[in-house]
């Protein structure tokens, strides 16, 4: 089984990548339950799915689920979740030392991470992710937030896991779309850093897409060591480094702001969307090349993914999308560094970018 190692100065974890991990929960996650009554977060879905497997498991282990579900999907990442999730955490009495247990998507994860970070000023947390997104990246690196009317992920807090363990058995369930979702952040890692890893999934997406056992282990792992070794270089982005990982992302959330954090659009396409822009202006400076754009382009309209805003319906202006980027949490003293691409494999953050540049780059790919 891949165990990859999160190294932080005291606060090292790690994350287990194998099947038939819930199912072991308690022998999985040995002294950090410390109490017969454990607290798991998670959503109506994915309870319906996998909250037996999880109850089983730790009835077995002698331990008592406490449940608190939430309604699916990203609305659930707000204030009113918040404020509930952490009325009821100091409800049940839940002590620092204490593990919650976040049993879902980036929603849950991100939710979940956060009121841990607030209750008690800090108490542990585990994460279960169940969808392929959550296990490449949101369980790992502890960036916890919610949602608010001004934008993306605007309040939050920097909070690490205890433990994560990513069963790739409960990808069985997962629709297609959601994969699809996932997948965006999967080769996110290959065009931001590892142009090997990109060729492996230009050969090797549509295996992980179909859920073939051996491609999805090889990418997840892939994308966990990847982004372990990113986070353990620069926890807190604030050298540059971590800022990597939003490749794609200051172009999707505002995509995400503009379609109103629904089900018409999942992070993960907007990321999808989002790299395939970044690519283009990053052709469109001189920085790249327009054959290298166009290979980005293939790879993700590969996985079935969109590639053109033009065919969302947004209704809206460049300038009108631009707006949105203004709320970035990398803008810095009225500049927004962009992640672009010198190659496929060689992102760096480019702090010369006019933002009325931006607006009138996506005027063009609006029409
Ligand atoms: N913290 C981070 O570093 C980080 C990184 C990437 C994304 N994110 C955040 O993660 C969120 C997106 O996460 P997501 O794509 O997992 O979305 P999600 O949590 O909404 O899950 C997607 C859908 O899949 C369902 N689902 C979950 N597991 C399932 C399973 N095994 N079988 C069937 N259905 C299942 C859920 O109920 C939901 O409807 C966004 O809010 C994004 O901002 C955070
Ligand atoms: O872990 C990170 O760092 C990332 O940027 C991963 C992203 O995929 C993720 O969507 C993250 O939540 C975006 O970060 P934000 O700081 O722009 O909200
Ligand atoms: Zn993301």
């Amino acid at each position: 089984m891949p165990v990859i190692p999160v190294s932080l100065a005291g606060r090292s974890y790690e994350v287990r990548v194998g099947t038939g991990l819930l199912a072991d929960l308690p022998a999985q996650c040995g002294k950090l339950l410390r109490k017969a009554a454990v607290p798991v977060v998670t959503d109506e879905t994915v309870k319906g799915l996998w909250g037996e497997t999880v109850e089983q498991a730790l009835a077995a282990g002698g331990f008592a689920a406490r449940w608190f579900v939430l309604p699916a999907g990203e609305s659930t990442k707000s204030w009113a979740s918040l404020e509930k999730l952490v009325d009821w955490l100091l409800a049940e009495e839940v002590e620092r030392n204490d593990h919650i247990i976040a049993l879902g998507g980036g929603v849950i994860g991100d939710l979940t991470g956060f009121a841990a970070s607030v209750v008690k000023r800090g108490c542990g947390f585990i994460q279960l992710p169940t969808t392929l997104l959550a296990q490449v990246d949101s369980s790992v690196g502890g960036k916890t937030a919610i949602n608010t009317a001004a934008g993306k992920n605007l309040v939050g807090a920097f909070h690490q896991p205890s433990l994560v363990l990513a069963d790739l058995g409960v990808l069985a369930t997962l629709p297609r779309r959601e994969m699809g979702a996932g997948y965006a952040e999967v080769i996110k890692y290959g065009i931001l850093g590892d142009i090997d890893f990109f060729a492996w999934c230009e050969a090797n997406g549509a295996k992980v897409m179909a859920g073939d056992a051996q491609a999805l282990d090889y990418a997840v792992s892939e994308s966990v060591a990847a982004k372990a070794r990113i986070v353990a270089e620069d926890e807190r982005e604030t050298t540059g480094t971590r800022a990597l990982l939003n490749l794609g992302h200051t172009f999707g959330h505002a995509l995400e702001a503009q379609t109103g954090f629904g089900d018409r659009l999942l992070h993960g396409e907007a990321v999808a969307l989002g790299m395939v822009l970044a690519a283009r202006y990053s052709a469109r400076r001189g920085y790249t090349t327009q054959p290298d754009a166009a290979r980005v382009t293939a790879a993700i309209a590969g996985a079935g993914l969109a590639t053109e805003i033009a065919g969302l319906g947004l209704n809206c202006s460049g300038q009108q999308l631009a707006q949105h980027m203004l709320h970035d949490k990398k803008m810095d003293a009225g500049t927004l560094p962009f992640v672009l691409l010198r190659g496929i494999g060689d992102a760096f953050l480019d702090k010369q970018v006019a933002l009325d540049d931006i607006a009138a780059f996506l005027a063009e790919q609006l029409a």
